[in-house]
């Protein structure tokens, strides 16, 4: 079974045994976790040994094998209307621009009109995150589309070109492309207690690869990453990780992105405040979408909003996993989907550098629908503080070998 996941060739049965080292120690680095949380490993036909989960709305939670998991999700989906809900902008702004747009909606929004921020151009729901440069976004080429309001949901249509997606996704197929450099990929099928958000257990089945930042194919994202996010350091990013979902039985169910304090060392830079992931393919009939079951005060009636965002290649997605604590904190205890969580309804404990997790961020990956249905996104994190990458060994990936 390992050998079927990992890919193992013979001869080299030393190069065998620095594989398994080498993933076993990244494994540990790269997902941050702590020894405390337990992992249970899990394949296509095993159950999950966690049970403490008693959240039958969450399918992909359930003690029972991913494939079945996800034919499951499947049936219960139609139900749901997981419809783009995008944010009506007022008509009088058609002239000025995204950004001015989107603060005018947000001003009349009733959840933010505790925020007084009239004569800051920043929209207020991202005002205590970091800064977004959407202006850089919206014109000939891209078209920047804000989700949801409070959390901020975006994306970007074309932040990266076909040329480029293109260019990222071959560093998924065997050999790797020239001038790529030393790739990590790592098989994962890891079911891990989501202890941030009560949630029992994540299941996750994909590929990641680990880019190192000094890949020119990873170059346009990083430079437009940083266009995007004026504001951060590309030190606080993580390297660009690929993932590949390969058929109907992958996916990733119901997870948070941001750590918990253990898993936020500071070598790892903090808390993951901003997720920007890239998707590199279009999925057959819309599937293969990332899908956020927790916003709020999106839809009428201040109604949990459930938001399904359909991969488009070149299309970038961008959320907020954690907020500042300076930022005023709207409470819709009606609508809290954490009871069993008392700490703070829609936000967890404060945990470090002024942060704490936004659970109305929960979201999953859908696995891609279709004979080879394969989905690929490119993600990357952006940390509160300086990330050190560890992930290559530390000192062999470096944030300035960046082709900016
Ligand atoms: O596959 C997706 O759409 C989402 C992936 C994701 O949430 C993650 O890798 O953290
Ligand atoms: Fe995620």
């Amino acid at each position: 079974m390992m050998a079927r996941y990992l890919h193992f060739r013979p001869p080299l049965e030393a190069a065998l045994l620095f594989a398994i080292i080498v993933s076993a120690a990244v494994r540990v680095r790269a997902f941050h976790i702590p020894q405390s949380r337990p992992i249970h490993k899990v394949s296509l036909h095993a159950s999950t040994t966690d049970s403490n989960n008693d959240d039958d709305d969450d399918l992909w939670n359930a003690d029972i094998s991913p494939l079945q998991q996800q034919r499951q999700r499947h049936n219960s989906e139609e139900q749901y209307d997981w419809t783009w809900s995008i944010l009506p902008l007022p008509e009088h702004a058609d002239n000025t621009s995204i950004a001015e747009r989107a603060r005018c909606a947000m001003m009349s929004s009733s959840t933010n009109n505790h925020h007084h921020h009239s004569n800051n151009k920043q929209p207020a729901a991202l005002q205590d995150r970091c800064s977004v440069n959407l202006d850089a976004f919206h014109n000939g080429r891209c078209k920047a589309q804000w989700l949801h309001v409070d959390p901020p949901v975006l994306t970007v249509d074309n932040f990266l070109t076909e040329q480029e997606c293109d260019d990222i996704r071959r560093i998924t197929i065997s050999p790797p492309p020239a001038g790529v450099g030393r790739v990590i990929k790592l098989e994962s099928r890891l079911s891990e207690s989501n202890k941030s958000n009560n949630q029992g257990t994540a299941v996750r089945l994909s590929t990641t690869w680990y880019v190192r930042y000094g890949a020119p194919q990873v170059a346009p994202l990083l430079r437009s990453l940083m266009q995007l996010l004026p504001d951060i350091q590309l030190e606080q990013t993580e390297e660009v990780q690929l993932v590949r979902y390969m058929g109907e039985g992958q996916g990733f169910g119901w997870h948070e992105d941001a750590l918990s304090e253990q898993e936020a060392t500071m070598d790892a830079g903090g808390q993951r405040i901003a997720t920007l992931l890239v998707y590199l393919d279009d999925c057959q009939d819309g599937s293969g979408r990332t899908l956020f079951r927790d916003l709020r005060g999106g839809g009428k009636d201040g109604k949990q909003c459930r938001l399904g965002v359909s991969p488009k290649k070149g299309r970038a997605l961008l959320f907020f996993p954690a907020i500042s604590t300076t930022a005023s904190i709207v409470e819709d205890d009606n609508t809290s989907t954490t009871d069993d969580d008392e700490d703070n309804g829609a936000f967890g404990n404060v945990y470090f550098d002024h942060t704490r997790a936004d659970h109305r961020t929960t979201h999953a990956g859908e696995p891609p629908t279709g004979q080879n249905g394969q989905k690929h996104i490119a993600q990357l994190w952006i940390h509160s503080g300086i990330h050190t990458p560890v992930v290559f060994g530390r000192g062999l990936n470096r944030h300035s070998e960046a082709v900016l």
